[in-house]
């Protein structure tokens, strides 16, 4: 599916014309030179916030702290933090405070010891975040769309639910992109939300209240949602980890919107949280009974699994080449890999990756298995029934009459050019590249893969750089598990990080190379406390050039 000279030819003026806009896009925001001058997070300092969310249930389990504690340690951490971030979009501190209380009593009045405590309710007293788009009791549920306003969820949605019911406390709701559907966690009912490493840069979306307020430090652990990299990408701008489960293991249901056509295939619902550890009980509680189709309770010796490393995408006209450090970071990871474990990772190239974006927004737009279109993106949007006109809305958008983001408006009107069905080359780039990843990968092999081709930008930059996305979307259409993890911070202090990606049901193996990788490179940092990094970077170059 080679692209003609024509469609190459339309995607440098494209290039160009975007190169432009941007141009005048960066000169009117120095001119408006926003004089923000904290530019940085508080730094933490309470050691309770640097305790990962399976050891802080242990030591409430054995009374070393209270849940109380814990949990009014995170509401002071988010009070710190969250006017500079804007995160959570509603919190319910006084409710998790009571909720504390009782598990403090509760635990005082357990007599079967801690064992039982700890099969029954692994997570007891631990604190948690969740992000709007999902139901909540008594907190808001508007996926940033200003005509939900005032809709509360009477219920909570499963993963949420079994979350609870394995003892941990929310604390409220993050915030995320309009409709969940950009890289920018912006929206007209809500505002905003900031990087922690950079108040001037995005944390991603649409998780990306959750990726903001745990790299922040205002949260251990917390529940995003991804279709096209909605847990990975806001999970790498923002320093921590990330987990996209096997399809279908944790529930979707209960979120707005909800998928429709072939979508619910693409949909995940899966952990965010600070350290690696923490992953795979998540995972093993979110799950529910489906978790056991994963076999996370086996054993995973790294050194008999196959690695790959892909390094890019293989060149997308419409996708921005991979940023040099993350170049160099991937190509770290792969020395780490071979002197510490002894194993030889293969280096490849996946040309069909090249597709990626042009496979996602044709498979998110296919009917489903009852020949049904997906709910439209306008039908969404829409006003109790009044369909979204995207001429007229984003004329209303210039003068500031517009109830919605720019983005969205933008994906309103590109959904008008987009085909009610895949093409049958599109049908069979999609089949070749999931035979290929599937044998590729098997059930011992981890593939190596950038989880974007920037580091956290600037707000609003994604505007000029839409495809980007694509590496992380691929995943989602194949339905195969994908980790996030950090790799440390730039030479400009934000997250580097990459992409985990294993066979359908073998999430176990990413996440055991994740715990790996988060010893070796140092897992999520206080944003708080970074100078500058140059120093690591510096080294990385050094044993590169060495090796090379
Ligand atoms: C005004 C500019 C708008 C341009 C729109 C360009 C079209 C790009 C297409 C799709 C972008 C979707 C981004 C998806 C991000 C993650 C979604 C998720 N929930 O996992």
């Amino acid at each position: 599916m080679a692209l003609t000279r024509f469609e190459r030819f339309l995607a440098s003026v494209l290039r160009v014309a975007v190169g432009m806009l941007f141009a005048v896009f960066q000169l009117l925001a120095q001119r408006r030179g926003a004089d923000r001058s904290v530019r940085r997070l508080p730094p933490i300092t309470n050691p309770l916030l640097r305790v990962p969310a399976m050891r802080l249930a242990r030591m409430i389990r054995r009374r070393e702290v209270t849940s109380v504690e814990v949990v009014q340690t995170y509401i002071d951490r988010i009070q710190e933090i969250n006017l500079l971030i804007n995160a959570m979009v509603k919190d319910r501190f006084s409710l998790a405070l009571q909720e504390a209380a009782q598990v403090d009593k509760l635990i005082e009045e357990e007599t079967g010891g801690e064992d039982v405590l700890e099969d029954r309710l692994p997570l007891l007293g631990v604190p948690f975040t969740v992000k709007e788009a999902f139901s909540l009791q008594g907190m808001p549920n508007s996926t940033g769309l200003v005509s939900r306003r005032g809709v509360i969820s009477a219920t909570d949605a499963p993963p949420v639910a079994l979350l609870k019911r394995a003892g941990a406390i929310p604390l409220g709701v993050t915030n995320c992109s309009e409709l969940c559907m950009w890289l920018e966690s912006h929206n007209r009912l809500y505002g905003i939300t900031n990087n922690p490493y950079d108040l001037e840069r995005i944390p991603g979306g649409s998780s990306g209240g959750e990726g903001s307020i745990l790299g922040g430090g205002g949260s251990v652990i917390g529940v995003g949602s991804d279709v096209g990299g909605s847990i990975r990408i806001p999970a790498f701008f923002n320093g921590i980890f990330g987990h996209k489960p096997t399809s279908g293991v944790v529930s979707n249901v209960g979120q707005f919107p909800p998928a429709s056509g072939q979508q619910p295939g693409f949909l995940c619902t899966g952990p965010m949280c600070r350290y690696a550890q923490d992953l795979l009980p998540m995972l093993r509680v979110m799950g529910g009974a489906n978790a056991d189709r994963l076999s996370l309770s086996s054993e995973v010796d790294l050194k008999r699994l196959r690695f790959f490393s892909v390094p890019h995408d293989g060149g997308s006209p419409l996708v921005s080449p991979v940023d040099q450090q993350l170049v160099l970071a991937q190509r770290r990871v792969v020395e780490r890999l071979e002197a510490d474990l002894g194993v030889k990772v293969q280096q490849l190239k996946i040309p069909q990756l090249k597709y990626s974006f042009q496979i996602w927004s044709a498979m998110m737009g296919a009917p489903g298995k009852d020949g049904k279109q997906p709910t439209s993106f306008a039908e969404l949007m829409s006003d109790h029934g009044k369909k979204v006109w995207p001429l007229w809305e984003m004329a209303k958008w210039t003068v500031g009459l517009s109830k919605h983001t720019v983005a969205a408006i933008g994906l309103v009107l590109v959904e008008m050019f987009q085909r009610s069905q895949p093409t049958q080359l599109i049908l069979q780039q999609k089949e070749s590249l999931q035979k290929d990843l599937e044998e590729l990968l098997g059930t011992d092999g981890v593939l190596l893969y950038p989880s974007h081709p920037h580091l956290a930008p600037k707000h609003h930059h994604p505007l000029f750089t839409p495809f980007n996305f694509s590496y992380t979307g691929i995943f989602n259409i194949l339905g195969l598990p994908v980790t996030q993890c950090p790799l440390g911070l730039s030479e400009e202090g934000l997250p580097l990080g990459l992409q985990l990606v294993v066979g359908k049901q073998q999430d176990r193996l990413s996440l055991a190379t994740a715990v790996f990788l988060e010893k070796t490179f140092g897992g999520w940092r206080d944003p708080g406390s970074i100078a500058t990094a140059t120093t690591q970077l510096d080294t990385w170059r050094g044993a590169s050039t060495t090796a090379s």
